[in-house]
């Protein structure tokens, strides 16, 4: 280190230390302030009935007591908001203690003279006199420069208009427990220095922040506020997840006040990954948005009525089972059902219904029809069609509840009800008697106490008959939506073309709704069709909606989250070549066939990737058709390697491997097989010599160590190492894209175990970009 530069960091050092310094103080006043809001909330919980005046008395004073308990729950709940805030900002300054900040710009704005010395951490901090800044927050509009430029000319964006100015300086350090550790002047992007250190170290069980490395292009995702629709294609490893929680907490920071983390909801695709990126914003200093699997949001949906496929069977099905005759059927079911021109025969069908069709199920009574399907259908028909289907359903609904109320009254005199008064149990009378009192304090009347009890049995045991009755009508059970649904497979179309196979599909289908399983692939187009018929709210709470994965969507399925969320802004990561559900089936996929008015629109491409080393890269991108465009960042490591060995070696090839990844050092190692039948096979098999986790798709963490895992609940995460079970089972063009996406899951080393020879996956990808090695 040269002498002026001893000397820069010298006093940069100075600096770090006299902001810790300040954080210190800060730390202290903050503590105390927390301190008496802590006593404040604990007096407030212990003293809470004390401070209320319960009085029962009168109705009068019920409603006085209400609006004492109300304020005082009030106060209780405002001062644990500010505990919370308190606590929130405590955490905050303690991780800036640490690690205060990771870059320095020094900017002249046109027109002045003096130059701004700007430093970014991940939150602001104000000096003492609270005029100057001593942190910047990365999200603040200056800091964007230093994501967006080298030193020389540069502007930035401000909610005023943007500023135009010189960089005089770009710094970037890494400052662990108060001390810098590296500091780098850079020039053109975020240096690679910075990259190499966190591009190098081991693979987490948990996602980390990207904050003092963001890219330009990333950033230009992050930051974008025009857009109604964003849509990023990035290449495997290229940082949507990560661009993607950065934009999270870039809108909490930006909106603050309007948007809050229970307006921001992330799609993800399975509950492993939930928990691997749970960890982000929280280190950002930010609370997590709202997280949900799609799969969950259907069986919530539809679940209670059936057993639905989620998306991990419907795979393990096409994978495994080839051989069932029904497979090519249901396949071509898959990818018609994807489509958008399903959407719209579900549209023109419902249209249809408008003017008869809709079927309907008998109310029945005690064995016997009591309003029947006939009746429903026709009261619904004989309403005004110019009324729409959901109100003409309110309609009916209206009706069914006074029918069922005034079939109660006239049910009470019945003979059966009074045998089922003898049959009562001691506590139903006694429920009874204590009603009795109850009402008898209320009311003047002084009725004969017997025949009083009499009538109050009689009532409850029709209304706990009834009961079902109405939440059968209130929940709209009196709509037979499974028969609704199939009819549509029956019904004509006209100029909307159908697949081939469309008979035999509706077979299919009906065969599997009457069981009461609902495939993956209808689980949408049914859910739609009932939100068409019975009407569904959109939600206005949330305000973004991001979709990770998003190739994974179909198109009818993004339009039905469209729906369901119409005032949402929304940001869809995806990578077509990681397109596995449709890879396998042919389907259409959102993040290619999306349509909308272009100034609503931004599409981002990424193409550079850093989760993997160069050598791994070279080869991952020779397996799929567009993988020249992938520029891999420039980290060196060793060549992937393929083993050739049999099915009596294979295990024996994998735990010496293990062994040999462990002594380098490898905290995650990830046996990644194709399905979960093999994943369990493997587990069965290497844990006799190995300490192994397994990973179904029920798994909420995973650990360090090593991770037997099935190919598609390995996508979105990482592991330092990775061994792919067998690849000699990646046997169908069908499987390229699994493939692809399995092998782009390792940062530092690939393994490839073949059992059974090589695939013919491979056939087109360079030898020179892998290594063989025969354990035969
Ligand atoms: N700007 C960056 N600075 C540091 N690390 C980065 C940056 N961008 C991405 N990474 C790292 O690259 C790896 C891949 O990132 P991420 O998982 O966000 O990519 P992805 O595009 O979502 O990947 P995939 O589609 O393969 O799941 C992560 O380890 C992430 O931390």
């Amino acid at each position: 280190m040269s002498e002026w530069q001893s000397k820069d960091w010298q006093m940069e050092q100075k600096r770090v230390h006299s902001v810790v310094s300040e954080i210190d103080n800060k730390i202290n006043r903050l503590k105390k302030n927390t301190g008496s809001v802590t006593s404040d909330v604990l007096e407030l919980r212990k003293t809470f009935w004390e401070d209320v005046t319960v009085n029962l008395d009168e109705p009068d004073d019920m409603i006085e007591t209400a609006a004492s308990i109300k304020q005082q729950a009030e106060l209780l709940s405002e001062r644990e908001r500010t505990h919370r805030q308190l606590d929130q900002q405590l955490k905050t300054l303690v991780r800036l203690r640490y690690s205060p900040y990771f870059g320095r710009i020094d900017f002249l704005e046109e027109g002045e003279k003096a130059v701004d010395t700007v430093y970014l951490g991940i939150a602001s901090l104000m000096d003492q006199q609270d005029e100057n800044f001593l942190i910047y927050d990365w999200r603040a509009p200056i800091s964007s420069l230093y994501y967006d430029y080298p030193p020389g000319p540069a502007q930035y964006q401000t909610p005023a208009g943007v500023i135009q100015g010189e960089m005089k300086l770009k710094r970037q350090f890494i400052i662990r427990a108060a001390e810098i550790k590296g500091m780098f002047d850079t020039g053109v992007t975020i240096g690679d220095e910075m990259l190499q250190e966190v591009l190098g170290a081991g693979a987490s069980t948990q996602m980390k922040s990207i904050v003092a490395t963001i890219q330009r292009e990333q950033n230009a995702i992050i930051r974008n506020e025009k857009s109604k629709y964003l849509i990023v294609q990035g290449v495997a490893g290229s940082g949507k997840t990560s661009a993607a929680l950065q934009r999270v907490a870039f809108l909490l920071y930006r909106y603050r006040g309007t948007i809050s983390s229970e307006n921001i909801m992330l799609f993800s695709p399975n509950p492993l990954f939930n928990s691997y990126v749970a960890t982000v914003l929280p280190e950002l200093g930010e609370e997590n948005m709202q997280q949900a699997t799609f799969q969950e949001y259907l069986y919530q949906r539809i679940g209670k009525n059936f057993a639905v496929e989620d998306p991990f069977m419907q795979m393990e099905y096409l994978l495994k089972q080839e051989e069932d005759p029904d497979y090519w059927i249901r396949l071509e079911g898959i990818r018609f059902k994807a489509s958008l021109q399903f959407k719209d025969i579900i549209d023109q069908y419902t249209r249809n219904l408008s003017a008869d069709g809709l079927i309907f199920r008998d109310l029945t009574f005690r064995g016997e029809t009591f309003i029947s399907r006939r009746d429903i259908h026709q009261y619904f028909y004989s309403l005004d069609q110019s009324i729409s289907i959901p109100n003409r359903i309110q309609l009916v609904k209206e009706w069914l509840l006074r029918e069922l109320k005034s079939a109660m009254k006239r049910e009470r005199t019945r003979s059966w009800v009074e045998e089922e008064i003898q049959f009562l149990d001691k506590e139903d009378y006694m429920e009874a008697f204590k009603q009795l009192q109850k009402k008898q304090r209320f009311s003047e009347a002084t009725f004969d106490d017997f025949e009083r009890e009499q009538r109050l049995l009689s009532e409850m045991v029709v209304k706990q008959r009834f009961k079902p009755l109405f939440s059968m009508v209130k929940n709209l059970k009196f709509i037979d939506m499974p028969q609704i649904y199939l009819q549509l497979f029956n019904g004509d179309y006209g100029a909307n073309e159908l697949p081939p196979k469309w008979p035999q599909i509706s077979r299919l289908t009906a065969k599997q709704i009457n069981d009461r399983v609902m495939p993956y692939e209808d689980a949408v187009p049914y859910a739609y069709l009932q939100d068409l018929i019975e009407g569904r709210k959109a939600s206005t709470a949330i305000r973004h909606i991001f979709i990770d994965e998003a190739q994974d969507y179909s198109p009818f399925q993004f339009a039905f989250i469209h729906r369901l969320f119409p005032y949402s802004k929304m940001t869809l990561l995806g990578d077509y070549n990681q397109a596995i559900f449709s890879g396998v089936t042919e389907a259409e996929t959102v993040i290619n066939g999306f349509a909308t008015a272009e100034e609503d629109l931004a599409t981002f491409y990424l193409t550079k990737t850093y989760r993997s080393t160069k050598e791994i890269v070279e080869f991952t991108k020779a397996l799929i058709p567009e993988g020249g465009k992938i520029e891999p960042f420039n980290r060196s490591g060793k060549k992937p390697v393929v083993t050739l060995t049999d099915r009596m070696r294979l295990h024996d090839s994998i735990i010496e491997r293990i062994n040999e990844l462990q002594a380098e050092g490898y905290q995650t190692i990830a046996i990644i097989c194709r399905t979960s039948e093999e994943s369990k096979q493997a587990f069965k098999a290497l844990r006799k010599e190995v300490q192994l986790h397994l990973i179904e798709k029920g798994t909420l963490t995973y650990e360090k160590g090593v991770n037997v895992i099935p190919s598609y609940l390995a996508k979105g995460i990482e592991f330092d190492a990775v061994i792919l079970y067998d690849i000699s089972q990646y046997k169908r063009e069908r499987e390229r894209k699994l493939f692809y996406t399995v092998c782009t899951r390792a940062m530092h080393e690939l393994h490839l175990m073949a059992a059974s020879g090589m695939n013919a996956l491979m056939n087109n990808i360079p030898q020179e970009t892998y290594r063989i090695e025969k354990k035969i």
